[in-house]
């Protein structure tokens, strides 16, 4: 059998899906003010970026994957104008039952009845060519077979579309001995306080390392097939978008 990563552990890979569904399980609840709290906020900004960038217009068809709590689904309805246009689709998709949920409730509270729907990045159900763009924002390293879940993504956009992976990466060397003590210090210890989970902040800290770097990313979408990939690195590489397009 083959083995994979899970945060540090080595893990059988039919094993990584189930221990990454107990993380988000258990932190669905706490996850919107835990993000607010160990970004310092920053997150909001890292995603409009990602919702500028995705350049969605009126009538587009767009679909969130690995979407959480709806974040990135919401600003996609307005600027598709969902429930005005009759063209517009806004999908808000994730692997994990508690985590849209939340998603689902929140966008009801600010009047958005937006289709949820519960599968694998892996194997994603829709035809080739049919959204417009694809997000996916802090999902990708939870994944097992990340080149499969891009290749996926990949045939589901319609030539001329776009592929967003907003993403952790590698921050410069000088910021690396203060992520690293914020990291496993600081953040097991609010997960603790806040969640009273801190083995799920802990794990966040380490898949973040086990994560490929910006340019690995970036070749990894080039070696699946995308036409273009296109890397922004941003808060000193604390964080990295990348945009592939397909021709
Ligand atoms: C850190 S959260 C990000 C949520 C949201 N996109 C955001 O930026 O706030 C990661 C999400 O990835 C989802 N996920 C993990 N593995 C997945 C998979 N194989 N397919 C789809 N979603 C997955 C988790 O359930 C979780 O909701």
């Amino acid at each position: 059998m083959s083995k994979t990563h899970f945060g540090y552990q080595s893990v059988e890979e039919t094993e990584k899906a189930g221990k990454v569904a107990e993380v988000f399980h258990s932190v669905a609840n706490k996850y919107d003010v835990m993000n607010d709290l160990m970004s310092f906020g920053l997150h909001r900004l890292w995603k409009k970026v990602t919702i500028a960038r995705a350049q969605v217009r009126p009538g587009q068809k767009v679909l969130d994957i690995a979407g959480g709590t709806g974040d990135l689904a919401k600003a996609f309805a307005q600027a598709a104008q969902w429930g005005i246009n009759g063209d517009a689709q806004v999908w808000l998709s994730d692997i994990n039952a508690s985590m849209l949920r939340v998603g689902r409730d929140r966008l009801l509270d600010d009047g958005l009845a937006l289709p949820c729907v519960q599968f694998d990045a892996e194997k994603i159900p829709f035809p080739p060519n049919y959204f417009d763009a694809v997000t996916v924002a802090f999902g990708l390293r939870n994944m097992t077979h990340k080149d499969v879940a891009l290749t996926e993504m990949l045939r589901v956009i319609k030539p001329g579309g776009r592929v967003l992976v907003l993403e952790f990466s590698k921050p410069d060397e000088f910021l690396q001995p203060i992520y690293d003590a914020y990291s496993f210090k600081i953040l097991p210890w609010l997960g603790q306080k806040i969640a009273q989970d801190a083995e799920s902040y802990r794990y966040l800290a380490e898949s973040i390392r086990m994560h490929p770097d910006a340019q690995t990313l970036k070749d990894m979408m080039l070696k699946v097939g995308f036409d273009e990939v296109d890397t922004h690195r941003m808060t000193g590489g604390i964080v990295a978008l990348h945009i592939g397009i397909k021709y």
